[in-house]
């Protein structure tokens, strides 16, 4: 299979920075800090982003990286420093051949610093380049609810390569997406998944482990019979996308369940696995321009389980433009044979705005 290494690395990369993230979810005090956006970042997003630049640089010395986090604040910040440094030095897999095939482990905190440091690659369409999202969903991680682990490889701006790490979606690809899908996740049994593709290999699914990654089955969209009985997934943030936009595109195609509101790329994975039908985020703001790292893995996935992706003209979703998706607004994803009917009414809400 083409890009077999880099899936595996990916694989093993994402399934320990997911550990690393598990621990910080399951404490009180996250490390939280505000950014110059106002948007938080915490603990578990900068260790979660060292172990896995730590593992490309090991394997892949001459790739880029952009990454969503840089370790500017934590110089100026040793107390959050040293307990990253902490978490990072915790965080290993139970199987040792596997954690020595990522590198072993960082030696001080100043090469953790370092790499956190690493992802700052102007992107573009040239070469390979990796996408890093170490914590996606960082609201909802800090609530309670859905976040994902992801890490892409584009090779000269097409994606090749999209793993997500979802710690509080079910293992099983059929337990049903309800409602209340996102809210209050428990460390239970059954919890916590990896969603990985390969492009024209198709995408799959697995469970998390804590050592050697598990066996993995094939994922599949659902196939829509009739679009008002679909479920769409939204975010939870209504600074992220437009929960009255989408309400009334639901309306306008008939569909009458109540949206599933999860935060981060999980929404993706859903869909991927036919949990749910549909995604879509619809802009609140006409200057902001959606992150590469926030849709690079789901992208692939959906396409290779059967998807379409495109933003709200139609046009597929472009990573080889730099760190954002600048030529693109919000996004909507379908199974292939539905995609154009959702379109046409989000543009029909869209132009009657
Ligand atoms: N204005 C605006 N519009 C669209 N998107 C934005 C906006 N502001 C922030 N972000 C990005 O949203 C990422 C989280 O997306 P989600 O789908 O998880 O949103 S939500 O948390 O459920 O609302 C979130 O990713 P993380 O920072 O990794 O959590 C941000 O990159
Ligand atoms: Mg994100
Ligand atoms: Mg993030
Ligand atoms: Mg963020």
């Amino acid at each position: 299979m083409p890009y077999a290494k880099e899936l595996r690395i990916a694989q093993l990369a994402v399934q320990r920075a997911t550990l690393l993230t598990k621990s910080v979810f399951h404490t009180t005090a996250k490390g939280t800090v505000s950014k110059e956006d106002h948007s938080p970042v915490t603990v578990g997003d900068f260790g979660a982003q060292a172990l896995i630049i730590s593992a490309l640089r090991h394997h892949f010395p001459d790739d880029e990286i952009v990454a969503e986090e840089e370790a500017a604040e934590l110089i100026a910040n040793k107390p959050l420093s040293e307990r990253i440094w902490s978490y990072v030095q915790a965080t290993m897999l139970e199987d040792e051949s596997a954690e020595q095939e990522l590198g072993g482990p960082i030696q001080s905190e100043q090469e953790m610093l370092d790499a956190i440091d690493m992802g700052k690659s102007p992107g573009g369409a040239k070469g390979r380049i990796w996408a890093i999202d170490p914590i996606d969903g960082t609201k909802g991680f800090l609530r309670g609810g859905q976040y994902a682990v992801c890490l892409a490889l584009m090779v000269d701006g097409d994606v090749k390569v999209g793993v997500l790490g979802c710690p509080n979606l079910p293992v099983d690809d059929s337990a049903p997406l309800d409602a209340h899908a996102g809210e209050n996740q428990t460390d239970a049994e059954g919890k916590g998944v990896i969603f990985s593709a390969v492009l024209g290999e198709g995408a799959t699914s697995g469970a998390l482990s804590r050592g050697a990654l598990s066996k993995e089955a094939p994922i599949h969209m659902k196939p829509i019979e009739d679009i008002t009985q679909a479920t769409f997934c939204e975010s939870v943030e209504s600074g992220h996308s437009s929960h009255s936009d989408q309400a009334a595109i639901a309306k306008l195609l008939g569909i009458t369940k109540p949206s599933v509101r999860m935060d981060s790329q999980a929404k993706y994975g859903s869909i991927a696995r036919g949990a749910g039908d549909l995604y879509l985020r619809l802009p609140v703001r006409a200057d902001y321009e959606e992150k590469i790292w926030d849709h690079a893995a789901g992208d692939l996935i959906v396409r290779e389980a059967g998807g379409e992706v495109t933003d709200v003209t139609g046009k597929r979703l472009d990573f080889t433009l730099g760190r954002t998706l600048k030529a693109n607004k919000g996004v909507v994803a379908a199974p292939k044979a539905v995609h154009g009917k959702i379109l046409e009414a989000v543009k029909q809400v869209l132009s009657s705005k």
